[in-house]
């Protein structure tokens, strides 16, 4: 069955009333008039006080006289129970079983007036019953006795047995053996005027109409309906009458059935409240007492709760939280990204889950795993999120220790094979992807076992300990240091540039870590290491390669006498290994005063006459040999030699040309090669000063030469170093022209006066058209710029003749001599002299 939702929707909103003192026949007039079964007796203001219903009526001692003029609020059922119009159907049915009434009065919820009235017939009419009146016959419902009276019989009596069988009407025997009723509602008709001898056949319906017993209720309910009778007779099966049956029959039947869906529904009600409410407590108690944070928001984010371990925490209570956001709890360790790809989670997946790292009100940073949920509202958004976390600060520490001492040297500290490894291995994939090299150093230390052995394990390690806070030290950023096992380290080299570099650097760290050590107990070790050198690609691709030729590269080292390094590659130990030579001898050559400087004659085209010489360096190495500056100024210029070594010659070279002119009649000037470097580093106009002074050559004869390429440098100092020199009253040359790629505008801004055409070009002018071309250019446009035009490798009178014709100025070569010790060229001067 199925029941209307509140019972406003079935009130009888028609209602009888009286007042309390109306007579009981005028009452029960009423009720017949307004064919109702029930009045309600209301106050002066309106407000019910009782209520008289046909069953009342029943009760009335009619044998007394007076009855039928008394005041209806004697007989009438007080207090009137009422309900309120939002009461559910169920609850009010359950209400009219509790009390036992058939009427309820229904108030409105909000002003109490007086809405209607609400009877069990409407409660079961308006149940959608047919399928349960299909089911049941009327025989399932004869319990009550059929009470007899006979048709001569006073109404009187008739009420009485009405009341003592509390049945609703009774049978009435007809003398010619028909049958009648008699109801209550007859009854009721009777008080409102009736004499008190009437006989019941003055009342009853007759003939009473009567179907079988094996009727549905369904049909019976029809018939009552429509026959605007409240009442059946039914037969037996033999015909005879068993029982009266009237619609309040059909109403009890189905009303059982109703209270017994109703007590079952109301019973799951009950259960499911109690269950909600101790799960309701569950909840509030784990909220309240578990470890674990949880903080409740809105839809927008605004904390509405926090439970005790949120405080205990974060350090914040709850008053502080609440109406604010969780981000006072950020610690900015999280990344933008990493909130909005939290936030599109949340939308997409209502869910969220991961470590956070959040500060606590004192600062202190504390990870969190931390758990989001979105709470719909039940139409497609979240009414509340709610984040539960718990603090696993120590627990990362502990894992983060433990992946700290799983991937490092106890010891040390440093990283331990198997982090190198992974760290060689990514190196290897980024120096492959971006195609880089990347060098890998073995080091060992030397005698470390005879240490160990001697001074014991103790010293031993704290040899350990100190070499690898050298080998940190020496190592650039970006490197990494690993100790492998007992005293072997690695030093991994990501991105390197030239093998000189690497050599360089291996050098430094043998440099680094070679020396005394004093050890705890005031012991002294003198210790060295060698090193192994394998470079990627070159040495091989992969760690494990690299690793085993850097190793044997280490033992090669050792081999050799320790305290050196060897590259795996033999090519590359020559080449490391000769440059190195050279760089250690070039810092021994200056104060072991291993340099001299040469001189070239210049001589004017037109003239033939001497007009000046190119100091030249030369190193007199004792092994070697005389060393061109072709090998050993770039080297210088690397490892920044030059700056002492330039200022060395320039010196040298206004001591000389000064001492030329005090002891012959020259007048010419000493052109002097400038390195970029000199130039931006070297402080280079207060050396030339300084050693004009010295010397006391005039400025007018000394002429400085820098390369195309340092002349075309952008870089200020550069400028400002030529803006420099030239306003001292020093003459600038541009040395090698014709091999860089000089803009005219710019040659013509900068503050030089001579052109040094590059030897390359001369060489071949002779016989190649090109090159006379390109000679008799630069020229023309030198001298159109108002430039001195020095051409250089002069050689042969060939040469002599096309750079006279072509108008160039000055000519140094081999023709006229080659670069000589300064002794030779006193000599050649004197003999230029000589000649006149
Ligand atoms: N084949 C041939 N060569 C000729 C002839 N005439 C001169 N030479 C060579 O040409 C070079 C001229 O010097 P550079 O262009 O300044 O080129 C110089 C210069 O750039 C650099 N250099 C030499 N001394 C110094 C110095 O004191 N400081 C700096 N920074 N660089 C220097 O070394 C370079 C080479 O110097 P060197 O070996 O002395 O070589 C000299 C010289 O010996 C010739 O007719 N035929």
């Amino acid at each position: 069955m199925t029941f209307p939702h509140v019972v406003e929707s079935i009130i009888s909103r028609n209602v009888l009333t009286c007042t309390p003192d109306t007579p009981v026949s005028e009452a029960a007039q009423a009720m017949c008039r307004a064919h109702c079964g029930s009045i309600v007796v209301v106050d002066a203001q309106g407000s019910p006080l009782g209520i008289w219903t046909e069953s009342d009526v029943v009760k009335l001692d009619l044998f007394h006289p007076d009855v039928a003029r008394c005041p209806v609020r004697q007989f009438m059922s007080s207090p009137v129970l009422s309900i309120p119009a939002d009461m559910s159907v169920q609850e009010a049915t359950a209400h009219m079983h509790d009390n036992r009434v058939r009427h309820l009065l229904v108030t409105s919820p909000v002003s109490h007036q007086l809405l209607g009235l609400v009877s069990a017939t409407d409660i079961v009419v308006n149940q959608d019953a047919e399928f349960f009146l299909r089911l049941k016959r009327l025989d399932s419902m004869l319990h009550r006795p059929l009470v007899i009276v006979n048709a001569d019989q006073p109404v009187v009596e008739a009420m009485h047995q009405m009341r003592d069988f509390t049945v609703e009407a009774l049978g009435v025997r007809y003398p010619d053996g028909s049958w009648g009723i008699l109801t209550q509602s007859d009854v009721v008709r009777f008080v409102a005027g009736g004499d008190s001898a009437l006989p019941v056949a003055a009342l009853a319906s007759h003939p009473l109409r009567t179907v079988p017993r094996q009727m549905t209720l369904l049909n019976a309910r029809r018939m009552l309906q429509e026959g605007r009778t409240r009442h059946l007779g039914v037969d037996g099966d033999d015909g005879q009458l068993v029982a009266i049956i009237g619609m309040s029959d059909i109403l009890a039947t189905m009303e059982q059935e109703f209270l017994i869906e109703l007590r079952s529904a109301l019973r799951e009600r009950d259960e499911a409240l109690l269950q909600s409410r101790q799960s309701l407590q569950l909840a509030d108690k784990v909220f309240e007492s578990t470890l674990e944070g949880i903080v409740i928001t809105d839809h927008y984010g605004v904390i509405q709760s926090v439970n005790p371990a949120f405080s205990r925490i974060t350090g914040y209570s709850r008053e502080e939280v609440l109406g604010k956001t969780p981000a006072i709890l950020k610690s900015g360790r999280q990344s933008a990204d990493f909130y909005e790809h939290m936030w599109r989670q949340l939308k997409n997946d209502g869910y969220w889950q991961g470590e956070v790292v959040n500060r606590r009100k004192s600062g202190l940073l504390y990870t969190e795993h931390l758990t989001i949920t979105g709470i719909p509202d039940g139409f497609g958004g979240i009414r509340h999120y709610v984040a539960v976390f718990s603090d696993i600060t120590q627990r990362k520490q502990a894992e983060e220790r433990l992946h700290f001492l799983a991937n490092h040297d106890a010891l040390t500290g440093l990283p331990n094979r198997t982090l190198f490894g992974e760290k060689l291995q990514s190196a290897i994939e980024q120096a492959q992807e971006h195609g880089q090299r990347l060098a890998l150093m073995f080091i060992d230390l030397d005698r470390f076992k005879l240490i160990n052995d001697t001074l014991g394990h103790q010293a031993g390690d704290e040899l350990l300990v100190k070499i690898a806070a050298r080998l940190q030290t020496e190592a650039p950023a970006g490197s990494t240091v690993a100790r492998l096992a007992g005293d072997e380290f690695t030093l991994l080299l990501p991105n390197v540039g030239s093998l000189n570099s690497v050599a360089s650097l291996a050098q430094d760290v043998l440099d680094g870590i070679a020396g005394e050590v004093v050890l705890a107990g005031s012991s002294k070790v003198f210790i060295s290491a060698s090193l192994g050198i394998a470079m990627y690609p070159e040495d091989g691709t992969t760690a494990d390669s690299l690793l085993v030729n850097a190793d044997a590269a280490m033992y090669r080292a050792k081999n050799r006498g320790k305290n050196t390094f060897q590259f795996y590659t033999a090519d590359m130990n020559a080449s490391a290994m000769a440059r190195l030579k050279l760089e250690y001898g070039l810092h021994r050559a200056l104060t072991r005063d291993e340099f001299q400087v040469w001189y070239q004659p210049k001589v004017d085209l037109a003239s033939g006459r001497l007009e000046g010489m190119e100091a030249l360096v030369r190193w007199q190495h004792p092994e070697m040999g005389l060393v061109s500056p072709v090998d050993f100024i770039p080297v210088a210029e690397e490892c920044a030699l030059i700056v002492p070594l330039g200022a060395w010659v320039l010196s040298e070279a206004c001591r000389f040309t000064r001492q030329l002119q005090a002891d012959y009649d020259f007048s010419g000037r000493v052109a002097v090669n400038l390195s970029g470097r000199q130039l931006k580093f070297g402080n280079i106009v207060d050396t030339v000063q300084q050693i004009l002074q010295d010397s006391g050559l005039p400025a007018s004869c000394l002429e400085l030469e820098i390369t195309e390429s340092t002349a075309m440098d952008s870089d200020q100092e550069v400028g400002r170093a030529l803006e420099g020199l030239r306003s001292m009253g020093v003459t600038l040359a541009i040395d090698d022209f014709g091999t860089g790629y000089s803009s005219l505008a710019y040659l013509k801004s900068l503050p030089v006066q001579v052109l040094k055409i590059d030897r390359s070009f001369i060489a071949d002018l002779h016989q190649d058209k090109d090159d006379a071309a390109i000679a008799s250019a630069v020229i023309s446009m030198g001298r159109s710029l108002g430039l001195s035009i020095v051409a250089e490798g002069v050689e042969l009178p060939a040469h002599r003749d096309f750079l006279r014709a072509q108008g160039c100025h000055m000519a140094q070569g081999y023709l006229y001599g080659k670069p000589m010790p300064a002794e030779a060229f006193r000599r050649y001067v004197q003999t230029f002299e000589a000649q006149g």
